[in-house]
């Protein structure tokens, strides 16, 4: 094939259906661990990812972030562009809108047009479960999750799935939200029409909602809890109150992310302990018997190894 053909050669279109029969959180979770690790060791060159370039959409309450990413040593290169809008949650239409490109990056032509939701919710979830993983107290029995949108139902299957807690529970804005979270997942959940009375006594807290305003307080929190925080992805929003960001000890997936992006960090000023990569590959310990944070903000290196799982498993299916 001469490169002309080859520059024309059509992507193939992968949609939300396909991408989530081939991606599986067994085979996601070693390489989120190995990419997350190379890319917070001291000597990284193989892994190139830039802080995304964020749009505001302020006529339409949302925002567009374009999220590149090369990994060297596997010569893969990729691309997510999404979406988030606080949708009015009765107009029932996802928040996020992903779509995923992956590069022939000898060429820059597309190989691969993916739906990033599926790919979005799972790494995103994959990612806070490594946190907890590294960093939860050891004998962890209560987990609350707050906010109960996509995010709230991947990362439900992946703690239930993962980790065996005694109870789970829930709460959000509204409490139909909440309770339509209960009705459609798989197992027990108890549903809390308050955020105090949910967290109190949890050993591990997610929240994952949409506030600009705080929605977990330093005082409500049991010492030496986890908090994954994967909300409050720009830098004027928050869910953590000060008191909170300032008693734990803040982990992070990238300090150049956490700097230009993270509300609860940047607002309050306060140190980043270590990203998860530097735990991983033992730079940095994990300070399990502490309060600790995990403050997520998402990375384009996930979901270049996510789209190259999903890609692989497509092309052996063909
Ligand atoms: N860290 C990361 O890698 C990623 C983070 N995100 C962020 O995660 C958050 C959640 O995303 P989705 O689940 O897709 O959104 P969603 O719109 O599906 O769900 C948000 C939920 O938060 C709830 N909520 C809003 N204010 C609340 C409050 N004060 N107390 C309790 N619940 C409240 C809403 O009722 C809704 O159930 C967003 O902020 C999004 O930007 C999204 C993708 C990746
Ligand atoms: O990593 C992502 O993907 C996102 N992070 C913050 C909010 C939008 C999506």
């Amino acid at each position: 094939m001469d490169w002309r053909r080859k520059m024309a050669a059509e992507p193939v279109f992968l949609r939300d259906d396909v991408v989530a029969g081939f991606l599986s959180y067994d085979e996601l979770i070693p390489r989120l661990e190995e990419i997350l690790g190379k890319f917070s060791r001291s000597d990284n060159t193989d892994v190139v990812q830039p802080v995304r370039s964020v749009i505001p959409l302020h006529q339409h309450n949302g925002f567009m972030g374009l999220m590149p990413a090369y990994i060297a040593y596997e010569d893969l290169l990729c691309t997510k562009t999404v979406a988030f809008y606080r949708r009015n949650e009765n107009l029932h239409l996802p928040s996020t809108q992903a779509t995923v490109f992956l590069f022939n990056p000898a060429c820059g032509n597309v190989i691969a047009v993916m739906d990033g939701a599926d790919i979005t919710f799972k790494r995103t979830a994959a990612v806070s479960a490594i946190s907890a993983k590294l960093l939860m107290p050891a004998q962890a029995e209560i987990l609350c999750i707050l906010g109960c949108g996509h995010q709230a139902v991947s990362h439900y299957e992946i703690f239930t799935k993962i980790f065996s807690f005694k109870e789970v529970r829930v709460c959000s804005r509204r409490l139909e939200t909440a309770e339509r979270f209960a009705a459609r997942v798989q197992g027990p959940v108890k549903v809390f029409s308050s955020a105090k009375e949910a967290v109190h006594g949890a050993d591990i807290i997610i929240t994952v909602t949409n506030s600009s305003q705080p929605v977990l307080f330093g005082e409500w929190v049991k010492p030496g809890a986890h908090i994954a925080a994967v909300g409050a992805c720009r830098p004027d929003w928050r869910e953590l109150d000060d008191a909170l960001m300032r008693d734990a000890v803040i982990y992070v997936d990238s300090r150049h992310g956490a700097a230009v992006e993270a509300g609860d960090i940047i607002q309050t000023g306060v140190e980043v302990f270590a990203e998860l990569g530097e735990v991983l590959v033992g730079t940095r310990p994990a300070l399990r018997n502490k309060t600790t944070v995990f403050k997520s903000l998402g990375m384009g290196i996930q979901d270049a190894v996510a789209a190259k799982l999903v890609f692989d498993k497509w092309k052996s299916s063909q």
